[in-house]
């Protein structure tokens, strides 16, 4: 078959997605490219993808590390550049295809709208990007004719089950959920939980805020939102299934009540390599699914009253403007102290409440309301939750 070669710009390349991603170019030396590298902080392991991959220019965020960075890498060809413009710079390179957003959180935004406003496909990891931005982030991709790729498990098995449906109309998308560590826990032992527990997903393996955001069931929350903007469904047409096996990725019902789901073992090298190779299926090393030993698919009501994060998703996007931006930012920052034991399980969601509460409201944000929202959310975030105690 004739076939140009992806040269691909990993965002996030030492992380979960990064590395997964990297082993899928690997796997594949005559599909895709590792044109362009970028991490935030970790030096060695990106010296060693640089030796390895070859690509043509490498972005340490971080600028403290630029020094070492580029001493390490002296002896080699490689660009390598540092600093939050410098990721926003290296996306709009001619010679790149596909750009996959693997960054965590609020940082993925900026280059996600310099990649689309130079006409880059998005393989879209970073989830935050539209629940902070959606509706500017699809007006760009329309505007600028460039596709957004799901690499997140649910929706690219939506993207998958809508495959050749054309105009049929959906008529609820069934957006699975493993439930988390603490899925059968009461809220007398959400209190006592600790970020180990947390951190120990029963299915995935994943980066640290992910994780945390599986167990209080925002990642659902923020997933919700996520499947709202790349799907164009209202949020009232998505319900949240727990699906504790993670087999079934996500499914569609149709308005003849079929129901197209997409089944494959927990691995994200699957979803990702399908938004590299689209629109074609090339093979993979991923284990199939042996349905004589899973023998067992379950399904669940989400329990809104003990994950109170799910509500307050649904909640933000409900009022719209910058109310998910503001969710998101506090749930950033409820993440981060969470894992540094200042807060409790349960004050997550206390947390992100109060500062959904106490931020300024904007209706029709721009995005450099965005940026301010964030900043301001933060802010109110920190100060509010100095009033807190570690215990629940
Ligand atoms: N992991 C998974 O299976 C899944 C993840 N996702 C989403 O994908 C995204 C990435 O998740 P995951 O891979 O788990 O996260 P990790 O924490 O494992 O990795 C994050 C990556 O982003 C880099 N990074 C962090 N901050 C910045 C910054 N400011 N500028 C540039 N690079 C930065 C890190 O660099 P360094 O390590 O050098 O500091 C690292 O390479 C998230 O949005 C997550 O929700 C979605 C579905 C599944
Ligand atoms: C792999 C992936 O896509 C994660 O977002 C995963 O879905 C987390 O699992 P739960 O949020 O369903 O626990
Ligand atoms: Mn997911």
């Amino acid at each position: 078959m004739n076939y140009r070669k992806r040269k691909i710009a990993i965002l996030g390349s030492t992380g979960s997605i990064g590395t997964q991603a990297l082993d899928v170019v690997a796997r594949h030396p005559d599909r895709f490219e590792a044109y362009a590298l970028v991490a935030n902080n970790q030096v060695e392991r990106l010296e060693e993808q640089v030796r390895r991959f070859n690509p043509e220019v490498v972005v340490i965020a971080n600028e403290e590390k630029y020094a070492g960075l580029k001493a390490a890498l002296s002896d080699l060809p490689v660009k390598v550049w540092a600093g939050a413009d410098a990721i926003e710079q290296v996306v709009q390179d001619t010679e790149i295809d596909i750009v996959l957003t693997a960054m965590v959180g609020f940082s993925g935004l900026k280059p996600t709208v310099s990649a689309i406003k130079s006409r880059k496909t998005i393989a879209l990891a970073n989830k935050e990007t539209l629940v902070i931005a959606g509706e500017l982030i699809t007006r760009l991709a329309l505007e600028n004719r460039t596709a957004v790729l799901p690499v997140d498990s649910e929706h690219s098995a939506i993207f998958q089950c809508l495959n050749g449906e054309g105009d049929n109309e959906i008529e609820k998308i069934l957006l699975t959920a493993s439930g988390g560590p603490f899925r059968n826990c009461s809220i007398k032992e959400l209190q006592q939980v600790t970020k180990e527990q947390a951190l120990c997903h029963p299915n995935w393996s994943m980066g640290a805020k992910v994780t945390i955001d599986s167990s209080t069931l925002m990642n659902k929350g923020l997933e919700m939102i996520e499947a709202r903007w790349l799907f164009d469904v209202v949020p009232s047409g998505i319900e949240v299934v727990v699906h504790p096996q993670s087999i079934i990725h996500s499914m569609v019902q149709f308005r003849d009540r079929s129901v197209m789901a997409q089944l494959s073992m927990p691995d994200m090298r699957m979803p990702i390599q399908y938004a590299f190779s689209y629109p074609e299926r090339i093979p993979s090393e991923v284990k199939p699914i042996d349905f004589f030993e899973l023998s067992t698919l379950t399904f669940e009501k989400p329990d809104t009253g003990k994950f109170r994060n799910l509500g307050l998703a649904y909640r933000s996007i409900e009022a719209g403007g910058n109310m998910p931006c503001i969710m998101n930012a506090a749930n950033e920052v409820a993440v981060e102290l969470f894992l540094q034991d200042k807060i409790g399980f349960l004050q997550m969601s206390d947390l992100i409440e109060e500062t959904m509460a106490k931020t300024g409201f904007i209706r029709h944000p721009s995005l450099e309301d965005y940026i301010q929202t964030d900043a301001e959310a933060r802010n109110v975030a920190r100060e509010r939750s100095k009033n807190y105690n570690s215990i629940n």
